[in-house]
């Protein structure tokens, strides 16, 4: 594979390239983290982190609190900068991507964090519209009545795979905590984003609402061959819903392999 694969979009569709773990894998590759490092002032959170991801793999990031994981899931999307080494995302690097270029990335690419960060006094259908925000800022994609009829129709759909099409006009500060989760999931994947980052989706929900929203949410974008990235405490829902797993700790990418090659004790180990 040459550096060309991975910045040129036509390339990356055209040539197929396998990845570090998935080796007999054909498939482009959405993320390359190239010898990343990061640190917070004198801090050194992470460093030497390199992986391929390729298109339509579900990743799982687990280590212990502090071990960096929600760091580099905002390192992956470009939110902040590198310290050290290059992150390439869908092709562009993400510390050089600026204007158009950032816009064009930021559009392809969602996020579901552990607050759903809803606007609790709009709409749930306003709420999913805002997912068109990254694509087309301003104030057609803040309100559902502003918004074009092919997004609020497509938001509405999005609510429709969610189960909660009957509860597009009610205000969000009215729904539970999984509901919530689960609009936050319609605002993420309404705009059919490759990339998807999931910050310990279900953290904030008991454990039988967080494995509904699990359930969903893999269950919707494995139908739609997105590539996701996600961190989890949960190491049952680690092998269960990554097709991978990376694993920090101390600093280093400890662990990299299948989910079918690991057992709970080998992830266990990570916490230590
Ligand atoms: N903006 C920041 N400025 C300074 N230090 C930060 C900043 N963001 C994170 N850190 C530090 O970086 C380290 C890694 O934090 P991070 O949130 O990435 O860990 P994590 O693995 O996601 O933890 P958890 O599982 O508890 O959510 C922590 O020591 C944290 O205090």
């Amino acid at each position: 594979m040459t550096d060309l694969d991975l910045i040129d979009p036509a390339a990356r569709q055209a040539r197929p390239v396998a990845t570090g773990a998935h080796s007999a894998l054909v498939s482009p590759v959405d993320i390359e983290a190239r010898e990343v490092a990061k640190t917070f002032g004198d801090t050194a959170i992470f460093d030497g982190v390199s992986f391929r991801l390729a298109r339509g793999e579900a990743v799982a990031l687990v280590g212990a609190n502090g071990a960096g994981k929600s760091t580099l899931l905002r390192c992956l999307m470009g939110l902040i900068p590198v310290s050290a080494g290059s992150v390439h995302l869908l092709g562009e690097e993400t510390s050089a991507a600026q204007g158009t270029a950032l816009r064009s990335l930021r559009a392809q690419v969602g996020l579901v964090s552990q607050k759903h960060n809803l606007v609790p006094r709009l709409s749930v259908l306003s709420n999913v519209v805002h997912g068109f925000l990254g694509k087309s800022p301003g104030l057609r994609h803040w309100s559902h009545m502003l918004a074009p009829d092919a997004s609020r129709s497509a938001a509405m759909h999005a609510l429709e795979k969610v189960g909660l099409a009957d509860f597009a006009t009610r205000r969000a500060d009215r729904l539970s905590g999984g509901q919530s989760q689960r609009v936050a999931i319609a605002r993420a994947i309404v705009s059919r984003p490759k990339v998807l980052f999931a910050d310990e989706p279900c953290a904030s929900l008991d454990p039988s609402a967080g494995e509904d929203v699990m359930e969903l949410f893999f269950r919707l974008v494995k139908d739609e061959g997105v590539t996701v990235v996600f961190t989890s405490h949960n190491i049952e829902h680690a092998l269960r819903f990554g097709d991978r797993i990376l694993g920090l700790s101390n600093g280093k990418l400890q662990l990299d392999a299948t989910a079918a090659s690991l057992s709970p004790s080998d992830l266990r180990g990570l916490y230590d």
